[in-house]
């Protein structure tokens, strides 16, 4: 077992926040939370339907709040899965650099544009061009994950159980760096 604060995964749309979330969970015999999942249990809807009736904005101010509310001071140590977009706020980037280990998941834009292609749930990918949006997000975005990273593991061509052993590793590496 390792000693290391709250792990928050970052990264973008089919990055594999949730899927590797889930496994580090296991490895590490601590509780997962996924914010997307949190946000839809305290709204009652789901993500599409909270961008259809409250816009961005409106998913923007429940993911702070939500962020905000997970990261209580005092909490047992967790493993938390983000959305891809929880970087855009500055508000939630000082949070993040708080007292959590950040690992940000990288996975290119072609990557993204394979694993977000089998579902249909993601609001922002349904208006226009996909691999545009993915695109144009990842310009915006890929400096605003490094900015809260400790650890960036890439995931391209990696089978999850290889992604989640390469991010208990670079975690142990930076833990022991730290010391
Ligand atoms: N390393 C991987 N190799 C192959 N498939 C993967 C890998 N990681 C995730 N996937 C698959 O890609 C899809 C998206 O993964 P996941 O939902 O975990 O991404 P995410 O980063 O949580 O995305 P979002 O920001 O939309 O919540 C899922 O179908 C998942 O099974
Ligand atoms: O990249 C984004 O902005 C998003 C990613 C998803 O995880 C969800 O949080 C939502 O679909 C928005
Ligand atoms: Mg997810």
């Amino acid at each position: 077992m390792i000693n290391a604060p709250t792990i928050i995964l970052v990264g973008p749309m089919g990055a594999g926040k949730t899927t590797i979330g889930r496994l580090l969970s296991q490895q590490l015999d601590r509780e997962f939370f996924d914010s997307d999942r949190v946000i839809e249990e305290k709204a009652g809807a789901d993500i599409p339907w909270i961008f259809e009736k409250e816009g961005e904005e409106g998913f923007r101010k429940r993911e702070t709040q939500t962020l905000q509310s997970m990261l209580q001071d005092d909490q047992t140590p967790v493993v938390l899965a983000t959305g891809g977009g929880i970087v855009m706020k500055e508000e939630n980037r000082h949070m993040l650099k708080q007292q959590s280990l950040v690992v940000y998941l990288f996975a290119s834009v072609a990557q993204q544009l394979q694993r977000t292609s089998k579902s249909n749930n993601r609001p922002l990918l349904k208006q226009g061009n996909p691999k545009e949006t993915l695109n144009r997000l990842f310009s915006i975005r890929d400096p605003l994950y490094r900015e809260v990273a400790s650890v960036i593991v890439e995931t391209d061509s990696r089978h999850p159980k290889t992604v989640a052993n390469k991010v208990m590793d670079a975690i142990k590496k930076h833990l022991a760096a730290e010391v």
